[in-house]
């Protein structure tokens, strides 16, 4: 469902993420993971065509649903995104507007997307936070940002990317705002969303334990290449790459399994 083919990816001109390759089913959840400014969320921001500062994929081809995105125009990518591919960041109430309320972010949001009553968008908003498991969603819908937990405000973002059921959600460390506790509680969410709706995911991760638990394939970078990659069992067991192994010591382990 998507390719990325020997990208390389540039600020002004400078190559940050150099010979990219995934090649994704749908329903896959893929990790990316790595130490900071090795790239990963480049790669993400890249496939949505939300490169900031200038970066541009310079080289290579992103195809999704054997569509070229590269080619895409302006038009083409607003279409696209929300409907066939979300993104959620790594505090998703960060992103919103601390002044305005929840239900009035999430009723907008909707009504940019179809043409439908201000009523039935509330309706529908409040729809998808009961199925992202949030009690109450009327509530939430009449709650500034900073009224909710870091856990509530995660969902809320999940509830809004998932709302016209993409095939590919992108996610950018959804977890490493969060306690230990609640970042389970997202990490099982999300498989969730593989399992009822399959959806395929590609999650952007420092931590490789939280990558292990969720991935069925995990991409290690360094320095803007892949430096390792596998699936889930390679990446565990079977790797004999030394820098995976430095990020697979960094996570503890109970029994000789590892966890998030
Ligand atoms: N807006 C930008 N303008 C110029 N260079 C950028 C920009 N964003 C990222 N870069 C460059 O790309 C490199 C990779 O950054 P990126 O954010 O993709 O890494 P990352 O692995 O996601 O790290 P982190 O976990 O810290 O987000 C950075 O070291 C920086 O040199």
């Amino acid at each position: 469902m998507l390719q990325l083919k020997d990208v390389t990816i540039s600020y002004k001109n400078e190559p940050t993420v150099e010979h990219f390759n995934l090649n994704m089913k749908q329903g896959q959840i893929v990790s990316l993971v790595g130490e900071s400014g090795s790239g990963k969320t480049t790669v993400i921001r890249a496939i949505l065509g939300l490169l900031a500062g200038g970066g541009k994929v310079s080289e290579g081809s992103v195809l999704f649903e054997n569509q070229d995105l590269l080619s895409y125009t302006n038009e083409q990518w607003r279409k696209l995104r929300g409907t066939q591919i979300s993104m959620i960041f790594q505090d998703s109430g960060a992103m919103m507007n601390p002044t305005r309320k929840v239900g009035k972010v999430f009723t907008e949001y909707i009504l940019t997307h179809e043409k439908i009553s201000k009523k039935e968008a509330w309706a529908k908003g409040c729809e998808m936070l009961g199925r992202m498991n949030l009690a109450s969603p009327d509530n939430v819908m009449n709650s500034y940002p900073f009224q909710l937990s870091g856990g509530m405000r995660q969902r809320v973002g999940i509830a809004m990317g998932m709302t016209y059921q993409p095939k590919l959600l992108l996610a950018d460390e959804p977890t490493s705002a969060l306690d230990v506790t609640t970042q389970a509680q997202i990490v099982r969410q999300m498989m969730e969303l593989r399992d009822n709706y399959g959806t395929s995911i590609i999650v952007v991760t420092h931590n490789l334990g939280v990558a292990a638990y969720m991935s069925d394939y995990i991409v290690v970078m360094k320095n803007g290449k892949i430096e390792d990659e596998g699936t889930r069992e390679h990446i565990l067991h079977e790797t004999e790459n030394e820098y995976t192994k430095s990020l697979l010591n960094a996570v503890p382990s109970v029994g000789g399994e590892r966890f998030v």
